[in-house]
């Protein structure tokens, strides 16, 4: 069965009406996106800003509704916000007046992990994304990379069946996102979770998805669905020169520059 299922998802928002005062118009930001994800599947969104990526997150979380549609999760209707997904953010959102740990600590509290095996819990996710000798550091003495590394972390201590990702390394410096990317994958074989990793990269989108949907904008469609079939992600040093990788980036780079997008932000 598929792990996340679209069916034929639109949603609109009310706006202002430029043209008559005090008027509103609705204003369709994705329209009859239609697609399946199967259990343990790492996809990628990419598109032009505006294109609904942050829209299509916000209705998988829960917090929204389709206006038409229906998103389903193990065939089930999403109705609401659930410890099934976890969410990371482009802002770490760490509770800044909590350590490393105390932050992983929250989400095995919040699934009702009894608190004696809190300890061992956070450990092993401290671990997972490399920062055990961190566990007692609040945010603010963190880097921005490790903040992230704890960010997931801590929506990993849920145990969530779907990773939901939101430009998670977009304010990262190259080099700290490139780690973070394969540690990402790392991660990802180690634990076998479904993964939605929305991104403005090309490259990162190409190096991280199995499939990349690439969208439309105005109003956000799935354009075509990319099959990345790169075997060994980790293991080649230099994967960007792997002819598979540019084969790849160069179709979804042309996808995003068909004429439908030309002077769109990308
Ligand atoms: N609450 C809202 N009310 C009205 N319009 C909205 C609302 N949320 C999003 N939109 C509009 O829907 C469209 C899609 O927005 P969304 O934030 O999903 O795009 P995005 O692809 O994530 O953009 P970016 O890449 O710039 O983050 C945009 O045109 C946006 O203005």
């Amino acid at each position: 069965m598929d792990k996340i299922r679209f069916e034929k998802v639109t949603k609109t928002f009310l706006i202002r009406d430029e043209k008559k005062k005090g008027a509103q118009r609705e204003f369709t930001a994705i329209r009859d996106i239609d697609f399946s994800v199967k259990e343990g599947e790492f996809i990628t969104l990419v598109g032009p800003s505006g294109c609904g990526k942050s829209t299509l997150l916000d209705l998988l979380t829960g917090l929204t509704r389709p206006t038409k549609g229906r998103l389903l999760i193990d065939g089930r209707e999403i109705t609401g916000p659930g410890l099934d997904r976890g969410i990371v953010f482009q802002q770490y959102a760490l509770f800044p007046w909590k350590t490393a740990r105390g932050n992983i600590e929250f989400g095995l509290e919040a699934k009702g992990i009894p608190r004696s095996e809190w300890k061992e819990r956070s450990e092993y996710y401290l671990d997972l994304v490399g920062l055990k000798k961190f566990a007692d550091r609040y945010p603010h003495e963190l880097s921005g990379g490790m903040k992230q590394r704890i960010a997931i972390a801590r929506s990993l201590a849920f145990d969530p069946d779907v990773l939901l990702m939101d430009e998670p390394f977009a304010a990262l410096d190259a080099q700290t996102r490139e780690t973070l990317q394969s540690e990402l994958l790392r991660i990802w074989q180690k634990t076998g979770k479904t993964i939605i990793f929305v991104t403005h990269g090309i490259d990162e989108a190409v190096y991280l998805g199995e499939r990349v949907v690439v969208l439309t904008a105005n109003p956000g469609t799935v354009k075509k669905i990319v099959d990345i079939p790169l075997k060994h992600r980790l293991e080649d040093a230099d994967i960007k020169s792997n002819p598979v990788f540019v084969e790849k980036r160069h179709e979804v780079w042309n996808l995003l520059h068909e004429p439908e997008f030309i002077g769109a932000h990308i």
